[in-house]
């Protein structure tokens, strides 16, 4: 078999400069002159951390005959400008991640700092592509371990079209530092772990399987090669994996989980009073330590009310057979459901109610009030629903000063409740009104949230306002209860200046 033909690219802005800094694409070279006749240095470069240059290098080695391995050294950690590996992968045909692998356990050996570095690996036509660190130390290791185990030559006779048995037929007559091992019998999962192994024995397992007893360690089967097959029509074990080789170096213990190495008998999981959050969490606790069922508070249910003569509702359009104004489409129902859906409260929708009809076309007092009381029974029997119907009820509309604004005297002379509070000093949301509603049978009341008709005061105060009230009628402890106050620099143009402030200071002028 020829000599196999690589080419080191140094990456590195300084040794590109100054080629005497380059320590490591020397220290390469020198590794693979001293494997003897099987290798030869056909290339070597370096170049800047930059991208197209990096590319422009690989790639024309890559269409050369004579090369069959590609190393470079450099731009692999996690400095701005290493960018080795966002040049190489792109360019990767084929990844192998068994050497990415291989790469990084071998390093973490000597260093935790090893988890930094970023090597990618595989194949661009029949050329091996291998990205090592720039450490001196660290090619050194790194070497040895592609070398050790004659995995570099093996996967180059494969990438070239070969069957890899002269590797295999070298490997055998080694030392045995390389592992080869027969499978003594393969046995079901379900047995495994009640079967004492046998010395040197290799079990195949799956994920999260028990070891087979004297097992200590486990390794990922993409580090092991397939020799040879069990071929016995009459034994259970027929097309069963015979002899494997293992291809990487592992310590006992890897990839194994011992017993309560997550949870420990006794160790508490959830606390009382902790939020059972939809993002999954808790509940695949609770399902992991086997617990089927735990006592929650019940989420409030909601009822929305949306109240005005030119509001719309969407899913029952009518003509407006009013001034001729055609209306608003209500847009704080649906926009409350969504809201409220998407935290998981179930919804009672309680419509729309009007508040009066125009007094334009209307003019009459007779009429006037006789549609007004119209209105006010439409408020009170929609507010009842959602007394029967729900644990807390939210309105939008007619919460602020104009004649038609029915929802504080209805909650007062109606339903007997208390308006806590009917202003409040923001904007948007300077009508929100609080109240309680007495429940008929004495026990405890009803809080109802009037908020402004405005969409956007609806939505705003809903989520300062209502989220609050909601998730201590959940159950949530006092300290999670607000929404998360946040610092924000406030920045905007007006009348040609650019403003800025900060949200807890004085602002100024920029
Ligand atoms: N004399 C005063 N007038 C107003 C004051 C005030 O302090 N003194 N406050 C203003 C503020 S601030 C707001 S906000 C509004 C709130 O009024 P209401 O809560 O009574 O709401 P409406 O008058 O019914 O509606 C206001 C506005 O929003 C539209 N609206 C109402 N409901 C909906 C809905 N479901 N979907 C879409 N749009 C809706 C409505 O058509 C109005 O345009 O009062 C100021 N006035
Ligand atoms: O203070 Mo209002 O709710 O216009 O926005």
């Amino acid at each position: 078999m020829s000599p196999i033909g690589f080419a080191v690219l140094t990456v590195s802005d300084q040794a590109s400069l100054d080629a005497e800094a380059d320590r490591s694409g020397p220290a390469i070279e020198k590794i693979l002159q001293e494997q003897g006749q099987n290798f030869a240095s056909n290339a070597r470069l370096i170049v800047p951390d930059n991208v197209s240059k990096i590319q422009n290098a690989v790639l024309n080695w890559a269409r050369q005959d004579d090369i069959d391995w590609i190393i470079t050294t450099g731009g692999t950690g996690f400095g701005v400008r290493d960018l080795t590996p966002e040049a190489i992968k792109p360019l990767l045909e084929r990844e192998a991640s068994g050497l990415v692998h291989l790469l990084l356990s071998t390093s973490l050996k000597h260093t935790p700092l090893a988890a930094l570095s970023r090597p990618v690996a595989g194949t661009i036509g029949n050329t091996l592509v291998v990205t090592l660190p720039g450490s001196v130390k660290a090619v050194k290791e790194n070497m040895q371990a592609l070398l050790g185990a004659g995995l570099v030559e093996h996967a180059i006779d494969l990438v070239k079209g070969g069957k890899g048995q002269r590797v295999h037929a070298e490997l055998a007559k080694s030392s045995g530092e390389t592992p080869r091992h027969e499978h003594a019998a393969p046995k079901p999962r379900s047995t495994l772990s009640h079967d004492p192994s046998a010395p040197g024995a290799v079990y195949r397992i799956n994920t999260g399987g028990p070891l087979p007893v004297g097992a200590d360690t486990v390794i990922m089967v993409e580090d092991t090669h397939l020799v040879s097959t069990i071929i016995d029509e009459a034994s259970p074990f027929n097309g069963e994996e015979k002899e494997i080789e293992t291809l990487a170096q592992i310590p006992a213990g890897e990839n194994v989980r011992s017993a309560g190495s997550d949870v420990r008998k006794g160790d508490l999981v959830l606390q009382k009073g902790e939020i059972i959050r939809s993002s999954g969490g808790e509940v695949g606790t609770l399902a992991f330590v086997g617990r089927k069922e735990v006592e929650v508070y019940k989420k409030p249910v909601v009822a929305i009310l949306s109240t005005g003569n030119e509001i719309i509702d969407l899913q029952v359009p009518k003509p407006h057979s009013g001034d001729g104004w055609g209306g608003i489409f209500d847009t704080n129902r649906p926009s409350l459901q969504a809201a409220l859906e998407g935290m998981g409260y179930e919804v009672v929708d309680l419509g729309v109610v009007p508040d009066e009809l125009s007094l334009i076309t209307y003019a009459t007092n007779f009429m006037h009030s006789h549609l007004r009381a119209n209105s006010i029974d439409a408020h009170v029997s929609a507010i009842q629903r959602g007394l029967d119907t729900a644990h807390i009820l939210l309105t939008t509309g007619g919460t602020s000063m104009g004649p038609t604004d029915l929802l504080k005297p209805v909650i007062e002379r109606h339903f007997s409740g208390t308006v806590h509070f009917g202003r409040v000093t923001i904007k948007p949301g300077k009508p929100t009104t609080f109240a309680t509603i007495p429940a008929p049978s004495g026990g405890g009341s009803k809080p109802v949230f009037a908020l402004p008709g405005n969409p956007a005061s609806a939505l705003v105060t809903f989520h300062i306002f209502v989220v609050p009230a909601l998730r201590r009628l959940g159950g949530w402890p006092e300290e999670s209860v607000q929404l998360p106050r946040v610092r924000v620099q406030v920045r905007f143009i007006f009348c040609g200046l650019s403003y800025s402030g900060d949200a807890d200071q004085s602002s100024s002028v920029v």
